[in-house]
Parts: C-alpha cells; structure tokens; sequence
C-alpha cells in the first residue's frame, strides 16, 4: 500500500466535544444501492452549485471507483489504495472496502479538521459513499464517520434512489425498508431523491409515501402474494417513518429536480438545528470524556479488524495508519 509521511492528530485530541457548530455549513452523505446513481448525483449537484457561484466541499470515500466524474477535495484513493489492500490482506473487493474504509477512519480526524478549516469556502460538504452501501451503512467505520460529522456540524443523510427500480409495490416497499433502517441506525435528518427521473417518472412513489390507499391500490393490482400481504402490513407501520422525511425527483442526467435538492436539504437543517441540535449538544454535555474515549475504543477496534478480516490466515502486525497522509487533492 502507498503510503508517505504522517499527521500527528488522533481522535481523542480532534472530537469536538462541545457540541456540533450549526454555524458551519451542512454536511450531506450519499447513500444508496449499487448504480442508483450516487456519484452522478453528486457530479450534478456540485456543478449546479458550482454554477449558482456557491461551490461545494466534495469528498469521495469510494476507494473502489475507476474514474471520479467530478473534482474531489479529497479522495479516500489518495490515501488508501484498494487494489494494495486487497492483495496485501488476501481480501476480496468487499472485504478490501471495508478495509480501506476502516484504514482511512483511523485518519478521519484529519478530514474532519480539513473540512471544518474550509467552512468559510463551500456552501455544503457532499460524501459520496461506497457502491456496496452495506459497507458503510453496516460497519463500523461508517458509523464513526457518521457520528464524527454530526457532532461536528449540521448533517443530513441522502438517500439515492433508482426510480425505475422501485416501480413495483413489493420493491418500493423492500427499498423504503431500507431506508428506514439507515434512518433507525443514523437518527439524522433524512431526504429520499428518486433519481433517474428521466427514465420512469417518480410521481407514483411520491403518490404511495403520501397516500396510503394509492399503494394499496397498486399492490392489489400486482396480484396477491405473501410478500403483497407483508408489504400491506409494513405500509401500515412506515405511515409514520414517511411523514418524517423529505422526498425529491431528480435526474443526475438532465439536472432536473437540483433546485428541489437544495430546499430539501435547507429544510432538514433547519430539522437538524431545532430536534437534532439539543440533543447533541445535551448529550455531549453530559458525556463529554465518555464520547472522546469511546471513540477512540472503537478506533482502537477498527486498527485489529484488518486482521480479522485477512483470510490469508497471516497475521498483519504492522498496519500502515501511522504512515497514511491525508490531504486535499491538488
Ligand atoms: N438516465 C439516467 N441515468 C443515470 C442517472 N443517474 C445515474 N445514471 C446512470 O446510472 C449508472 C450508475 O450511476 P453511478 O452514478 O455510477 O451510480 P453509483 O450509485 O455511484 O454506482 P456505484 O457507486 O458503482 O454503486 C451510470 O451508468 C449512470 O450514467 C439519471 O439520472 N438518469
């Protein structure tokens, strides 16, 4: 694996323990499956916010991408070499993901303090996530980096969907299942863009999340199933998960829908600063040394987990994280 000179900061010193700072602008992590469009979606928005004269901070935390349509302050590639780790730690390409992932969390400090320094120059700093969205919505690194954000400044989640997938009931219904339970694990502010609206015309799911009977229409006349019976009993339960988030139709393609994406994300931080912001700030009072130590447990845990993972059966003694450098693209 490629890797220079090192920082000297750890988590312990760089947590901001006194709370998020909702005067730095939001930060905005990009979910979603496999090829819903995430990285066209945030090469969009940041040309449309380029073009509006309000340019975003973007960074890219897919190691596994080819070619990053759009510039990157700072890359994960830079830091952590995918295809190293995958031959270094006789990983698979999920497991060398979760892997890098975890090796450039170990260093997430220092892109934290990159992006609260830059906070005078960008409007919104965009994260593109993953293709394999487990990887980062189900690890552990995902999580801190999640959790290192929020307590830094305003954070919402984007969740990125692809609408001609979900034109069926029963896959709506799988994929709003989805989104739930990233909603459950991260508790932030939460919108859902149905992409690719210049292929299938999201007005249907838009219709289903604000209209109970509209989807059970549709699911009767898909014909009656176990997983038709099951989605009828979830529509039930998710009235009220849907009533807590926003919805857009976009077309990363065409830029259809970018003005939308923007009032959505300006009302969620408003969200975040009345409902979110008290309790950070609540909890961080009360935990202060507790939070900066548990992060800095569950750094010390992700620092093994490559051993864990090597299926090469060696043991990794000597992980590069000190040597690792993060810095912006030039
Ligand atoms: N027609 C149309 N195609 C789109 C749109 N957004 C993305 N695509 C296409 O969908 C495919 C996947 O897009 P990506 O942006 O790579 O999706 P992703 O979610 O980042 O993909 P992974 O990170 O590999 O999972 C590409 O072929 C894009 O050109 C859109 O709004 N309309």
């Amino acid at each position: 694996m490629e890797a220079t000179c090192s920082t000297s900061t750890n988590m312990e010193t760089e947590t901001p323990t006194s709370g998020p700072d909702a005067s730095l602008p939001p930060a905005v992590i990009v979910l979603g499956m496999a090829g819903s469009g995430k990285t066209s979606f945030v090469q969009r928005l940041t040309s449309h916010l380029h073009a509006k004269g309000t340019p975003p901070y973007v960074v890219n935390l897919d190691p596994a991408v080819h070619k990053l349509p759009y510039p990157a302050n700072i890359d994960i590639r830079d830091t952590v070499k995918y295809k190293d780790v995958m031959r270094e730690y006789g990983l698979g390409p999920n497991g060398a993901i979760m892997t890098s992932l975890n090796l450039l969390c170990t260093r997430f400090d220092k892109v934290l303090s990159l992006v609260r320094q830059r906070a005078p120059q960008y409007s919104m700093c965009l994260m593109d996530t993953p293709g394999q969205i487990e990887a980062f919505t189900w690890s552990a690194s995902g999580s801190i980096i999640t959790d290192s954000l929020a307590s830094q400044q305003p954070t919402v989640i984007v969740y990125i969907v692809d609408s001609a997938r979900v034109a069926n009931p029963t896959t709506f219904m799988s994929n709003m299942l989805y989104a739930c339970s990233i909603l459950y694990r991260n508790k932030l502010p939460f919108i859902i863009v149905f992409n690719k609206a210049d292929i299938v015309k999201p007005t249907f799911a838009m219709k289903w999340m604000q209209d109970f009977e509209e989807f059970l229409a549709a699911l009767d006349e898909s014909g009656s199933s176990y997983t038709s019976d099951l989605s009828r009993s979830f529509a039930l339960v998710l009235d009220s998960f849907y009533a807590n988030l926003r919805s857009v139709a976009v077309s990363s393609m065409t830029g259809e829908g970018m003005v939308d994406v923007e009032k959505a994300i300006e009302a969620s931080i408003e969200e975040y600063k009345k409902d979110y912001l008290p309790i950070y700030e609540k909890t961080m009072a009360n935990k202060k040394q507790i939070d900066a130590t548990e992060m800095q447990k569950k750094i010390e845990a992700l620092k093994k987990e490559p051993v864990l993972l090597s299926m090469s059966g060696d043991v990794v003694e000597n992980l590069p994280i000190e040597k690792m450098q993060i810095e912006e693209t030039k």
